[in-house]
């Protein structure tokens, strides 16, 4: 269930916001801010389409792409409904810190080792 912070902010669980990917309800993030763009489907200049490919997940890097003017920030903050719970927006931090860093250093260290085998082994 959603909890409430001491300043009353709506926590929604990334589960939860995974959830609101139906043709009843569209829920996106943008900023660790959840949007329920539901009745603004078929408003958006930029069609329905693109709005429920992102539906349930992250919309952060597609909406900054675009280069929304500030009067769509505006009525994105409309449509605001909570915010991102910290379990999960640690998760999702910690996700992109292991895809960003973690994965590329191994393959480097792979590499590098090969490398040594590769040269010690033609002396
Ligand atoms: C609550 C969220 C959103 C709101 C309120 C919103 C609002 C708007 C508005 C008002 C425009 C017209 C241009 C402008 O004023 O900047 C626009 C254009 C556009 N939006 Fe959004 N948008 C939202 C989310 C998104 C997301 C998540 C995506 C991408 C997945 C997206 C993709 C686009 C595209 C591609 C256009 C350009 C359309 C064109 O220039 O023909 N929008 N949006």
């Amino acid at each position: 269930m959603a909890e409430k912070s001491p300043d009353g902010v709506k926590y929604y669980r990334l589960s939860e916001i995974e959830e609101q990917n139906t043709f009843k309800s569209t829920w996106i993030i943008i900023h660790n801010k959840v949007y329920d763009v539901t009745k603004f489907l078929e408003e958006h200049p930029g069609g329905e389409e693109v709005l429920r490919e992102q539906a349930g997940g992250n919309a952060t890097e597609s909406f900054e792409d675009v280069g929304h003017s500030s009067d769509a920030r505006e009525m994105a903050a409309d449509m605001v409904i909570g915010e991102l719970h910290p379990v999960s927006l640690s998760l999702s931090l910690s996700c992109s810190w292991w895809s960003n860093w973690l994965i590329p250093s191994l393959v480097a260290a792979i590499i590098t080792l090969m490398y040594r085998i590769y040269t010690t082994e033609s002396e």
